[in-house]
């Protein structure tokens, strides 16, 4: 196997180092007014040597009082940046913090396991402040246990949007009179989800709402309230929910170069003396400025390597599987997280890579049957039961050496350590949901790679994504091939044949199509997941529907990257009839363009 394979390219050590000293600020926890116990705690129990940048930014900025909006690339520490102050805030009111006050600080994420991810993150936090009580409420959690949690008191409540108004309605015991902040964390992906109507619904019940009455009444004394809003990826509707939720917000982590000249915009706060001109840059106190800035290039960190790989749709999987089986045989111990678009093929697929057997070849071994990949799967997806996605968030977050299957659902926030690896196996659609998911590797300093399959016809996605300030280089996939043996021995010669006649990939597949024929429930998986897949397909929004369009697909093709040898016909009625309709659909949208030449690009 060649071992050059995959390396970084010799200066990606230097650029590592470079992203980790851009990444950390000069000063420490301290400098920031953090209270001594807490910074104790950051530094000789979680390890957290200095702050990074954003935290140097945005600690102050969130300790002083004022609204903030915040956008950094994903694994900064965005999450410290706001849990740090309100812990430190709460650890030093006078009087003491008690359970009866109920809830002084609500955080609102747009998933379940981000929700138990900050909640560890809290717990940590207040462990020398004991009177400081974190908790969760969430979907698929028992709601009699959360109202009783509820009732008791719950200091800093992490929550997901639609359970959280659903307590706010039906909870009568669930005190928020001493609400003081209100934090979005990933604020873009909260409204994407469809929970915008319940964020207003919440915002009007918690009275915090631009123009709303003030409900923020303690015993006749007015409570600030401040609202942060987070996110390495800002759009559109966060800049509505900054208008509806932020008053004059500090912004923070904004591109430098679309900054408003002049210093008039820094902020005059004490705070900004701690940290150099450099790291002050990218605070912004100006509301009118939402928009323009919120929707520039996104951030991604420096050390990341990012691919592509070329591959003709009836090769998918067998490509995928070899990419793997590569990787693992490279270094035994690797995390990689791979993203689909639907939760069928998610399943689809977490079967054959963790099932998956095959002799390797050679007569002697012919009989003797192994499993393709020797490590840990793990699955993710948004239609699993509770428990089943607790276990799989909590068990892939602790193994170390594992493979993720996932929809979106692990594409935000998520924070597992030792993420080597991402690959796209499906495009993600939207630039922005590229970042996020590529985000989950190369966390605070940390090397990683990124992978996005494409197949020839969906070559300018690489465009839009190089439109956002995304470039990919790519992947030598060739190479990969060629390091593995065909009928027991590797080849000498190298001939140049294509992907789909290569002796390996056509043994690989035809163990794939064995595989999926041999048990009726993993024939059912494949069709649903074929099914659900092109469902998704047709499903690209704005531009991205003349990248991924659904009558450029050889449909045969796209059954075959799912084990399947029945033509699509075979798939499915009232899919083949929704198809028909999107086509329809799609003509009518076009009329004037169905005379046009084909384009010579
Ligand atoms: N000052 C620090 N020093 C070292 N590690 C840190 C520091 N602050 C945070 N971390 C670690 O960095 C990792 C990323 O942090 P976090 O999840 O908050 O990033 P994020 O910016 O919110 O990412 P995303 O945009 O993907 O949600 C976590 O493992 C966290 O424990």
């Amino acid at each position: 196997m060649s071992k050059k394979l995959g390396k970084p390219p010799p200066a990606a050590a230097a650029v590592q180092e470079e992203g980790r000293e851009e990444l950390f600020a000069s000063c420490s926890f301290a400098d920031l007014g953090l209270h001594p116990t807490l910074c104790a705690h950051l530094q000789d129990k979680m390890g957290f040597q200095a702050p990074t940048r954003i935290q140097a930014q945005a600690i102050p900025v969130a300790m002083s009082g004022q609204h903030m909006l915040v956008k950094a690339a994903t694994g900064t520490g965005k999450t410290l940046a706001y849990l740090a102050p309100i812990v430190h805030l709460l650890q030093m009111r006078e009087p003491r913090v008690d359970r009866t006050h109920g809830t002084f600080a609500l955080v609102l994420v747009p998933t379940r396991e981000l929700c138990l991810q900050v909640y560890g993150i809290a717990q940590q936090l207040v462990h020398r402040f004991h009177w400081i009580v974190p908790g969760y409420v969430m979907g698929g959690e028992n709601r009699a246990k959360e109202k009783a949690r509820l009732r008791k008191g719950i200091s800093i409540l992490i929550a997901t949007p639609g359970r959280l108004l659903d307590h706010l309605q039906h909870t009568a015991s669930f005190v928020y009179s001493n609400l003081c902040w209100i934090v979005f964390d990933e604020a873009d992906s909260i409204l994407e989800l469809g929970f915008g109507k319940a964020v207003e619904d919440i915002l009007e019940h918690l009275g915090s709402r631009n123009g709303a009455p003030d409900q923020n009444k303690n015993k006749g004394e007015h409570i600030r309230r401040q609202n942060l809003l987070l996110s390495a990826t800002l759009n559109e509707k966060v800049n509505r929910l900054a208008k509806i939720s932020l008053k004059n917000p500090v912004m923070i982590g904004l591109d430098d170069q679309k900054k408003p000249s002049g210093k008039s915009n820094k902020l005059g706060n004490s705070h900004t003396s701690l940290l150099s001109d450099d790291e002050d840059d990218g605070i912004l106190e100006n509301q009118n400025d939402i928009l323009e800035h919120a929707v520039d290039d996104f951030k991604l960190p420096a050390q990341l390597v990012q691919r592509y790989v070329k591959v003709s749709c009836g090769s998918r999987l067998a490509v995928l599987l070899t990419i793997l089986k590569s990787l693992f045989e490279r270094q035994i111990s690797q995390k990689v997280v791979i993203f689909l678009s639907t939760c069928d093929s998610v399943d689809f697929h977490y079967t054959v890579l963790s099932q998956l057997e095959w002799s390797s070849g050679s007569q002697l071994d012919k009989d003797k049957k192994q499993k393709f990949l020797s490590c840990k799967v793990f699955r993710l997806h948004g239609n699993m039961e509770q428990d089943d996605r607790k276990k799989s968030f909590l068990g892939f977050g602790s193994e170390k050496s594992a493979i993720l299957v996932s929809t979106d659902v692990a594409a935000r926030g998520l924070d597992f350590p030792k993420v080597k690896y991402i690959i796209q196996y499906d495009s993600p659609g939207e630039a922005s949901e590229y970042v996020h998911r590529v985000g989950r590797t190369a966390r605070i300093g940390e090397k990683g790679e990124a992978l996005l399959f494409l197949q020839p016809i969906e070559l300018d996605y690489l465009k839009d994504l190089e439109s956002h300030g995304v470039s990919l280089t790519e992947y030598p996939f060739q190479k990969v091939l060629d390091s593995f043996p065909v009928n027991g021995q590797k080849p000498h010669k190298r001939k140049m044949i294509s992907l789909d006649m290569h002796p390996w990939i056509m043994s690989l597949q035809r163990s794939l199509e064995g595989f999926v024929a041999a048990e009726d429930a993993t024939k059912k998986l494949a069709r649903d997941a074929f099914c659900s897949w092109v469902r998704a397909y047709t499903a690209h929004r704005g531009e991205l529907k003349k990248i991924f369009m659904v009558k450029k697909l050889h449909l045969g093709h796209v059954a075959k990257s799912f084990g399947l040898k029945e033509q699509p016909s075979l798939v499915g009625r009232s899919h083949q009839v929704q198809l028909k309709k999107r086509k329809k659909e799609e003509k009518r949208e076009r009329p004037a363009k169905r005379r046009k030449l084909p384009s010579k690009k």
